[in-house]
């Protein structure tokens, strides 16, 4: 069915839009936007909180993949002129080419059919953001903030935590949509550490080291990282091989990470790390 402007909410674009005002000001309110701010909307849709946010900084840009909302957004907003719209896939989008004068605010009602790979694209471009809010499934939220011995924490977890600190905020049901999700929702805030916590020598040893450990996460570690670590390695770290990839914190993954980065450079560099 066609909502008011014509349009039909499209399911391989992720497409569930926001109506209830209530939860759109709150989390405009969270976003806490300042004219001066340099703001990104990821999936305008409609422009739910689009509107909020151009009321406040009539300079907010956006980057939305449907061509038939494009229209939709020129003619609801025809009276911001430095309001711009990006025609682009999110997923290969250069954020960092707008971050001119001060760092980007990334927000949006993120499709959720494509929001891990979306949030592992906007982590590599963490330089240039002050942050990032974010609805998303909730269960994405919890595996976001999952920590050691939780059932959700994994890559994503590690990775994002690595690169920011991630405040879950709020819930969201189903019924603020339409169409309504058949999953909760939930608010989260991603700020990039100004100084990584745990800087690892080489970035890409230590999403091979992440990923090749979630990989076969009900094993032991010496299975999981059989291929990459031998028993004895973890055991200088001090690291019990008997354990299983859930039980380690960030802090770990970086010490592996380090020490194969210290093999490889004494090696020469030769010994290639894959990162697929
Ligand atoms: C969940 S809807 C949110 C719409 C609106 N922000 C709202 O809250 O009502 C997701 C939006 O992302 C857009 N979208 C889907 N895939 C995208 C991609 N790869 N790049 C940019 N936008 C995308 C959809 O067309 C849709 O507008």
């Amino acid at each position: 069915m066609s909502n008011q402007h014509g349009h039909k909410a499209r399911k391989r674009f992720g497409q569930n839009f926001l109506h209830d005002p209530g939860v759109i000001e709150k989390i405009v309110r969270s976003i806490n936007p300042k004219p001066e701010d340099v703001i990104v909307e990821i999936g305008p849709g409609l422009g739910a909180i689009t509107e909020e946010i151009l009321a406040i900084n009539p300079r907010l840009q956006v980057v939305e993949l449907d061509r038939d909302l494009i229209p939709v957004l020129r003619t609801k907003f025809f009276n911001y002129p430095d309001f711009k719209i990006h025609e682009a896939d999110a997923l290969s989008f250069d954020f960092s080419q707008l971050a001119t004068d001060r760092p980007l605010r990334i927000v949006g009602n993120l499709p959720y059919n494509i929001s891990t790979p979306l949030i592992f694209h906007l982590l590599a471009q963490a330089g240039v953001v002050q942050d990032m809010h974010f609805m998303l499934q909730k269960e994405v939220v919890q595996r976001l903030a999952a920590v050691p011995g939780d059932n959700n924490y994994g890559r994503l977890g590690i990775m994002a935590q690595y690169f920011c600190k991630v405040q879950p905020l709020f819930e969201v049901g189903p019924g603020a949509f339409r169409p309504a999700p058949k999953v909760d929702s939930a608010i989260v805030r991603l700020v990039p550490h100004k100084e990584l916590p745990h800087p690892a020598k080489d970035l890409k040893t230590l999403q091979a080291v992440v990923r090749t450990a979630f990989n076969a996460r009900r094993k032991t570690l010496r299975k999981a990282l059989g291929a990459m670590v031998t028993v004895e390695q973890l055991q200088s770290l001090d690291i019990n091989d008997g354990l299983r990839p859930e039980n380690l914190s960030l802090a770990d993954y970086v010490r592996i990470a380090d020490l194969l980065a210290d093999v490889k450079s004494a090696n020469g560099g030769t010994e290639e790390v894959s990162n697929d």
